[in-house]
């Protein structure tokens, strides 16, 4: 595999580093991208980003106002966008405009975020999902030649969870068979919508329907907010940014208010759900969420997108652990690269595990909202309850997972990752916004939960479950599971553990309804037990996919490979049995000895895998324009890089700020 040879001497730690790894690094990276064919593809992809000036930023992107930054941001977003829709698509094909490798390339040319990213985020696949054919014939093609740019305005500023409480309304007039769309409240604003502030002319939004003088509930319409030629908000809109926020800073989250403001009844997105020229509501879907689809398509895109989040702070992380060293361990010996100790490999090689856990699941899960897709197209929607339950846990476990590990990573750089050039900061805000949108991490697990109470009492009565529950068909009388010290052994507890603590969830909630309680009191008071039941569902099919699909994917993988590959499988369970000690020693026979066993045999695989750390990250193979890091570029030249940031500083522009006359002086004379 052709690495970009970098322009200065590899640090020597580094280099050593890069000798000792024993596996086909290219091998790794072909399969992480899915295929030898797929990572020359992202390759041909990156370089055309990157031979157009990608990275090049005068002054970095978080020393300038935020004006600046956003100006900054929709120019390099146009460079990107005119490259996307003439080059960048006419090699992934138009149809995976979705491509996780154009998301990843675009972090060549944001630190941060692009304004334009919920466009083809969320409105190009809102249009895709929602729309009859003859609307995708009318917008489809103008918004993936960026002809229009749109957001997607579902939140408002009193609710984002509970869409059924949202306020915009939109009210068909037969006479004009338009609709009007109108924010009755304060509370009805609608807020967040990433691109809605400054930078979009349209947009998709949710409203509470009314025709014929009757509320049919949430649906959702195309608007365009703003005039294409001067840009202007069209009379009846008001729309502006919502203010600075943690993390996309480059970006503008809009508010949008509408005044009695009239669009086409064509405008309403009728793929499932129409009302005529006369007024006449019309359903055509069989089940009632599928205007929630877009929000299904995202959490199973997130599960991917928190894999390549993990791979660049694991890269930052190791590469700098590498380079640092710390403390004299003997009298006069050197002080050890941090790397070296275990402490270290136990914040830094679950990061990697956990990177291909979540890539493997994602395809998986991929793979199953294809199937689902398909049957839909059939009629048949039975198949939908299972993947939102899934997409639900997946989205939820997986953005908080990453979270708290791109955390240990920054933690595991020390002072430096503090710092905005270390890029960990920057990873970190990105993804602790993930953990909230697309649902809330509550949210989203008791949506889980209302699925696995109700497969629970199907096992109960006997019934086959469907694949990813029906561990509860042969858990659900199991009491104490005998404890198997085997990788197989393993997941089977943490489906134990599950099935334990949804029958728990049913239990408690039967025990209240008997006392009285209403079954609303009885489910809301069991919340805090359904929300562990269904954490620990999803680690039961994260432990499983995981295991089953790696030693699918290296079937064919050299030796080397398949052992490391292995190795990190086999790290990612003994991880969670030892995060969940408590709950393996009340769901199983596990004794104080088999988990003493279990730690010390984690403890000689963080160090069987430390000589290959580096080679495992340069595997993920995130070049250097878009890992952003000073801490994690491939030559390792930290110090170096860390000085040639802080010149950067517009406070360095001058040797005395001008604030020394105006005040410290004044100040330091006694003359204030
Ligand atoms: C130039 C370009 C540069 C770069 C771009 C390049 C590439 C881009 C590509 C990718 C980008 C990737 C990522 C970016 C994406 C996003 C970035 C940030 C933006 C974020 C946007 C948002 O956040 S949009 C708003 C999202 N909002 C939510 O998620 C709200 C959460 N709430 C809900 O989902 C629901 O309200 C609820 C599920 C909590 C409850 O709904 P409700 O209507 O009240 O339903 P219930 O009555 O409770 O339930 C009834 C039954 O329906 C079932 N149900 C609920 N939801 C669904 C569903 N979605 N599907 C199927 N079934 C569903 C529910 O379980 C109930 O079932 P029962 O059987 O139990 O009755
Ligand atoms: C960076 C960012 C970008 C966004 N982009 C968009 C966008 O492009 N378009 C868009 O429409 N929206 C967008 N959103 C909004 C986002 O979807 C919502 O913020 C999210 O769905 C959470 O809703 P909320 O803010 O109303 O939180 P709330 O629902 O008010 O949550 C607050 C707390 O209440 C708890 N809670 C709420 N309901 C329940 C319940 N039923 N049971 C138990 N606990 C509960 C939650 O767990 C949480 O702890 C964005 C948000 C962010 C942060």
């Amino acid at each position: 595999m052709k690495i970009n040879k970098p322009k200065h001497d590899v640090n020597p730690d580094l280099a050593k580093e890069r000798l000792k790894c024993n596996f086909n690094i290219e091998e790794v990276t072909n399969i992480i991208d899915g295929g030898k064919d797929k990572t020359v593809q992202r390759k041909k992809i990156e370089d055309i980003a990157l031979n157009n000036g990608a990275s090049l930023d005068e002054v970095p992107e978080e020393c300038l106002s935020i004006k600046e930054r956003y100006e900054n941001a929709v120019r390099k977003s146009c460079v990107y966008g005119n490259l996307v829709r003439n080059e960048m698509l006419e090699i992934t094909g138009i149809e995976n405009f979705e491509s996780p490798v154009l998301r990843r390339t675009a972090d060549a040319f944001f630190k941060d975020i692009s304004p334009f990213m919920l466009h083809l985020g969320m409105f190009v696949p809102t249009l895709i999902g929602q729309c009859t054919p003859e609307q995708t014939a009318e917008w489809l093609p103008k918004a993936l030649d960026m002809q229009i740019i749109g957001a997607y305005a579902q939140t408002e500023l009193g609710h984002g969870t509970f869409i059924r409480g949202l306020e915009t309304t939109a009210t068909y007039n037969p006479e004009k068979e338009e609709f009007v769309l109108h924010s009755p409240t304060i509370t009805s604003y609608k807020w967040w919508a990433g691109g809605l502030g400054k930078t979009a002319n349209h947009c998709v939004v949710m409203a509470q329907l009314y025709t014929q003088g009757k509320c049919h509930g949430t649906h959702l319409f195309i608007v365009k907010i703003r005039d294409l030629d001067t840009h202007m908000p069209l009379p009846g809109i008001t729309v502006g940014e919502i203010g600075p926020r943690m993390g996309f800073s480059s970006a503008d989250n809009g508010f949008l208010r509408f005044d009695h403001f009239r669009i086409p009844r064509e405008n309403m997105l009728m793929k499932h759900a129409k009302v005529e020229k006369d007024g006449v509501y019309v359903k055509s879907a069989k089940h009632g969420k599928l205007t929630y689809g877009t929000m299904v398509f995202i959490r199973v895109t997130l599960v991917s997108e928190m894999s390549f989040n993990i791979s660049k702070a694991a890269t930052i992380a190791i590469r700098y652990s590498a380079v640092r060293r710390q403390t004299e361990l003997r009298p006069n010996e050197p002080e050890p690269q941090i790397l070296d100790y275990p402490t270290q490999q136990h914040k830094l090689f679950i990061c990697i595990a956990t990177a291909h856990a979540f890539q493997l699941t994602s395809c998986w899960l991929w793979n199953t909202f294809q199937a689902v897709l398909a049957d839909m197209k059939k009629g048949n929607v039975d198949t939908l309850p299972e993947l939102h339950a899934l997409s639900s846990c997946l989205k939820a476990v997986s953005t908080s997972d990453a979270l708290s590990h791109i955390e240990q990573c920054r933690f595991a750089c020390g002072g430096h990752g503090y710092m905005l050039s270390s890029n960990l900061p920057f990873i970190y805000s990105f993804v602790a916004a993930t953990r909230t949108y697309e649902g809330d991490y509550t949210v989203l697990l008791l949506q889980t939960a209302r699925f696995l109470v109700k497969a629970s009492e199907q096992a109960e009565a006997g019934k086959k479950l469907t694949q990813t529950v029906s561990y509860l068909n042969r858990t659900a009388n199991a009491d104490r599971l005998n404890w198997d010290n085997t990788h197989e052994g393993i997941i089977k507890s943490f489906q134990v553990i599950a099935a334990g603590k949804i029958g728990q969830c049913v239990k408690s909630i039967r025990d209240r309804t008997a006392s009285g309680m209403d079954y609303e009191d009885a489910w809301l008071m069991t919340t805090v037990q359904l929300v562990g039941a269904a954490e620990a569902h999803c680690r039961a099919v994260l432990l499983n996919t995981y295991w089953s699909e790696m030693r699918k994917i290296t079937e064919a993988s050299s030796a080397d490979v398949k052992k490391v590959m292995h190795q990190l499988a086999v790290l990612y369970l003994m991880y969670w049995a030892l995060e969940k000690t408590g709950d393996l020693l009340k769901y199983s026979s596990v004794s104080k000895k088999d988990l003493d066993e279990l730690q010390r045999r984690y403890e000689e695989l963080l160090a069987e895998l430390r000589p290959n750390a580096v080679g495992l990250v340069d595997a993920f193979d995130l070049r250097d324009e878009i890992l952003h890091s000073s801490l994690g570029s491939y030559d390792g030249r930290v110090y170096e890089r860390l000085i040639e940031e802080a010149h950067k500083s517009p406070l360095n522009d001058e040797p005395v700020n001008q604030s020394f006359h105006k005040y410290t002086k004044p100040l330091m004379l006694g003359k204030l």
